[in-house]
């Protein structure tokens, strides 16, 4: 959808399309609301900024729509495709990196009780799987913030090229 098909949609359908970029009401809300936008960087800002901070509530629910890193997302619909498209860097078949990352995954689950999240595009299996374990030395007050600003760059990436589509 281009930018003036969005700024002019009806509001259900603006909201189609932000909901697979980050499932949080509250920032689908603010970014439908204050439509039209000037310029696609306009929108993007908005994104970058709307409903900040996120409830834990709020990171708990949009959470739930990331497959782990390296477990392919299934399914035909636009999160799942962008998922994969996103893990691209990830490859199933090197069983060196997809071993590390189940282990990464695990233990960071039982650490933070939530999925290990970050914004796997442009990232290589070795960048994600240092950035993982960096992140697991946090304690929850640090990782907290970090979880937030991956989401938001994955919804950014994400709206970005539903745009261009
Ligand atoms: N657990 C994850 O980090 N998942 C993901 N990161 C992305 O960039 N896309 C995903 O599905």
């Amino acid at each position: 959808m281009l930018l003036e098909q969005f700024n002019a949609a009806p509001a259900d359908q603006a909201r189609e399309l932000l909901k697979p970029c980050l499932d949080v009401d509250r920032w689908i809300d603010e970014i439908t609301r204050a439509r039209p936008y000037a310029s696609v960087e306009d929108l993007l800002a908005a994104a970058r900024t709307a409903a900040d901070p996120f409830t834990p509530q709020e990171l708990e629910g949009a959470l739930s729509h990331h497959p782990r890193i390296g477990e392919r997302a299934a399914g035909k619909s636009a999160e799942a495709s962008m998922s994969r498209s996103e893990q691209a860097g990830v490859d199933p078949r090197d069983h060196r990196v997809t071993t590390a990352l189940a282990e990464g995954n695990r233990a960071y689950e039982e650490k933070f009780g939530r999925v290990f999240l970050i914004r796997a595009a442009g990232r290589t299996a070795e960048e994600i799987l240092s950035a993982l374990q960096e992140r697991l030395g946090h304690t929850p007050e640090q990782e907290e913030p970090v979880v937030a600003a991956q989401l938001r760059e994955i919804a950014v990436l994400r709206l970005e090229q539903s745009l261009a589509a």
